[in-house]
């Protein structure tokens, strides 16, 4: 199976990357279900990459729908140790305008309705996650992103990123409370792949895209559809060409991670009494503690 240091997660907009040469598509069976789609690996410039559609080709998934579990799992069994993943965000702030670009390093998790671990069955692990996005990645996509200099585009480094749980926008009363909380920007998806990318040891940076200003703003009344879609194409435009810069500075200086190391501390349960199908299924996670 074709193996990439780097992984990348598009988002809504991101469907594919166009500079993808010797593309093979890979489809990973996973013990925790199928993912969104086949796994795009090709070449980025020369570098291996692994390229996934979240919600799918054609965007068929919710957000509460993922397979985040089956997606981060393909991930690493791909060999993927850098994960970038773009996303399209509502901005919670004036200076935060649509189609800039912010770098989170917090989440604020408001989702309900998903799976956020590989754990249990048995086997109990708690992650560190106070610095929840891989410093030194999101210090190389930061820096990606300013060499570009995009037009129309402002950079905000750091920035935290409310997870809700969609699919409805959210309501004006919440808006207000997640700019008042200091949020940055809003979206339905970063976090849960940010903790699953964590417990499997990959390094996780989110490239947020302002498509709108949610609906606390007073020039908008409610999100719509039509609104985001307006700046999805432009963002992905954009998101290729920082992709592409990225990829280039990750292959020239792999920097350290944390996260390479995140269970080193963290499984509780003694693995060698536990359970041997839990142990089997977190294999490929698991293996070097083994
Ligand atoms: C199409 S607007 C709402 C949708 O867009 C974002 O998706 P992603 O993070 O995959 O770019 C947001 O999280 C919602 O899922
Ligand atoms: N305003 C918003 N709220 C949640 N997710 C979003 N994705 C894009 N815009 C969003």
């Amino acid at each position: 199976m074709a193996q990439a240091d780097i992984g990348i997660i598009g988002g809504s907009g991101l469907y594919r990357m166009d500079a993808l040469t010797d593309i093979e598509e890979v489809t990973v069976e996973t013990p925790f279900g199928e993912p969104s789609d086949a796994f795009i690996c090709g070449k980025l410039d020369g570098t291996p990459v692994v390229f996934l559609a979240r919600h799918g080709r054609g965007h068929r998934l919710l957000p509460t729908e993922l397979p985040f579990q089956a997606n981060i799992y393909g991930m690493k069994s791909l060999g993927v140790k850098y994960l970038i993943s773009a996303s399209a965000v509502g901005s919670l702030k004036e200076e935060v305008k649509p189609v800039d670009m912010v770098i989170p390093d917090q989440f604020i998790d408001r989702t309900k309705n998903r799976t956020a671990t590989f754990f249990g069955e048995g086997i109990v692990a708690h992650i560190a996650f106070g610095d929840p996005v891989c410093k030194n990645l999101a210090t190389v996509l930061g820096d990606a992103v300013e060499s570009l200099n995009l037009e129309g585009v402002t950079l905000h480094r750091g920035g935290t990123y409310v997870c809700m749980e969609g699919p409805a926008f959210s309501t004006k009363a919440e808006s207000h409370l997640y700019r008042s909380w200091g949020a940055t920007v809003i979206g339905m998806t970063n976090l849960t792949e940010a903790k699953l990318a964590r417990e499997a040891e990959i390094a996780y940076a989110t490239l947020a895209m302002a498509t709108d200003y949610d609906c606390w703003h007073p020039d908008h009344d409610s999100v719509t559809v039509e609104m985001v879609i307006g700046n999805l194409q432009k963002n992905a435009v954009n998101a290729q060409r920082v992709i592409q810069d990225v990829v280039c500075r990750l292959t020239e200086n792999p920097p350290e991670s944390e996260a390479h190391s995140a269970l080193k501390y963290a499984v509780f349960t003694p693995l060698d009494t536990a359970p041997v199908a839990t142990k089997n299924k977190l294999k490929l996670i698991l293996e070097k503690y083994m």
